[in-house]
């Protein structure tokens, strides 16, 4: 199923410069125990005509609040939102959103979907059916007005979810990341599709901001790629200018090398010729649950990505690893950044390397690698340290779940705090440290706990 598409252009689309969006100072808090947590801080954005945008970061540094804020259906906390130098009040009226879920309401037509937004516009009924068969026309999904979602594959939905956008001629089209919910090849097969209306000047809109976790759709598709950094909340890391002309080939030097560039920056990594390390860790002694959150990876996935880098000798290019598996660079950040965490790896030049302690944990039996994942843990992930440390000095022994919590929600929304929990439990249970009962959700010092095992500073 193809777009109506004239054929595509060789180059990128002249900007004509107009401001469409603009945050200025945008500061964005949800409600934790404790006040308002800052999940955004300091956003200066600008969104101009005829270019396409990507937020791009990990997994909870606000990229999807960010689209929210600019689509005006979250107040900012601090600062402003501006469309067209008009400071926003309610939902931007220039803006319409494509989700990753599709959200089509499933007892409408593809027809009646689509038309829902110029419903709210209080366009006419004649207006409405003509705008929705043209857009239904443009993205691809001519013969379908009819079907109900619950007869598309999951491409057809999204097409659905494009064409409702579309029809009601947003200056600006926002996506937040549209295409993970699809297979590999049919998302392929949208993205390109619709760069190609982008760059045949046939899109109905202006402008174009995608949220997205991948980096090479991100460079596939943006002029612009912004990267969000999330510690300790949500900040403009950095921004790159994409520059290459349309239709893109990743397997272009120079796409590669910007690939490259941004993955050093999402993942924190200094420039090549530099140590190696982490820009935004913590040293070690001044470590605390709340400036080092453990990253959302479970022990069977860093366990598994240990084992992986020993059978390639001990040292990988991470991008090569992913490949294999079949996953975006970004699909393994976690894990990465959990034996970076637990100094059983170190980032050189583009390599994952095991540590001498990383390569006894993955080569270990399951009873050795408890003992040397038990170290690491107490050695380096705050939140395990500050568990077991309350655990041992508590004559019972035992402590509810939500005495953490509260200390928790002192530094991260209550989300937030549900997965440094969870994370917590998998790898202080794993070491042994301590059991968690989730019926009185009760932490309780582990059987085995050796009150020996060292605890820095403790
Ligand atoms: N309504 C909410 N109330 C409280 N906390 C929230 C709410 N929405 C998001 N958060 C928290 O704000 C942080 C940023 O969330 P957001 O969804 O904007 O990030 P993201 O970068 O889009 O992440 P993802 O890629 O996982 O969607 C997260 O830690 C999340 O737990």
């Amino acid at each position: 199923m193809a777009m109506n598409v004239l054929p595509s252009t060789t180059t990128t689309r002249p900007a004509d410069g107009d401001l469409l969006l603009e945050t200025a100072g945008l500061t964005k808090s949800y409600a934790g125990a404790d006040g308002e947590l800052p999940v955004l801080s300091g956003i200066d954005l600008q969104v101009r005509a005829d270019e396409v945008v990507a937020l791009l970061g990990k997994s909870g540094s606000g990229k999807s609040t960010l689209l929210r804020c600019l689509a005006g259906l979250l107040p900012a906390s601090s600062g402003t939102v501006t469309y067209k130098n008009t400071p926003l009040t309610g939902a931007n009226p220039g803006t319409a959103m494509v989700f990753q879920t599709f959200a089509l309401l499933p007892w409408l037509t593809v027809q009646q979907n689509v038309e829902l937004g110029l419903e709210a516009k209080g366009v006419g009924a004649a207006e409405r059916a003509e705008a929705a068969r043209q857009a239904i026309d443009l993205i691809g999904l001519d013969g379908f007005e009819s079907a109900y979602p619950k007869e598309l594959s999951g491409g057809m939905r999204q097409r659905v979810g494009f064409a409702r956008a579309l029809v009601v001629e947003p200056d600006v089209l926002m996506m937040d990341e549209p295409f993970s919910a699809l297979d590999v090849l049919t998302a392929e097969n949208l993205r390109g599709e619709l760069m190609e209306l982008w760059e045949s000047g046939q899109f109905p809109t202006r402008a174009i901001v995608l949220v997205t976790h991948n980096i090479e759709e991100a460079v596939l598709m943006a002029d612009r790629i912004v990267v969000l950094g999330s510690r300790p909340y949500g900040t403009i890391r950095e921004v790159f200018e994409v520059g290459l002309d349309r239709p893109r080939d990743r397997n272009a030097a120079a796409f590669e090398d910007l690939i490259d560039r941004v993955y050093r920056t999402m993942t924190g990594r200094q420039k090549e010729g530099r140590t190696p390390g982490r820009a935004e860790s913590v040293e070690l002694d001044k470590r605390t649950p709340a400036n080092t959150p453990l990253p959302q990876a479970s022990v069977d996935g860093l366990s598994g990505l240990a084992e992986m880098v020993l059978n390639r000798g001990g040292r990988c290019d991470l991008a090569d690893l992913a490949d294999d598996l079949g996953l975006e660079i970004d699909d393994i950040l976690p894990q990465v950044d959990a034996l970076d965490l637990l100094a059983f790896t170190t980032l050189t030049g583009d390599d994952l390397l095991l540590t001498e302690t990383g390569e006894r944990f993955a080569d270990a039996d399951v009873q050795e690698s408890k003992k040397i994942f038990a170290e690491a843990v107490l050695g380096h992930a705050p939140l395990v340290q500050l568990i077991t440390r309350s655990l041992r000095q508590n004559p019972g022994r035992a402590l509810r779940s939500g005495f953490f919590r509260d200390i928790l929600a002192h530094h991260f929304t209550s989300e937030q705090v549900t997965v440094q929990l969870e994370t917590a439990t998998d790898w202080g249970r794993y070491a042994e440290l301590y059991s968690y009962d989730a019926e009185p959700q009760e932490y309780r010092l582990g059987e085995n706990d050796d009150a020996d095992a060292r605890i820095p500073g403790y």
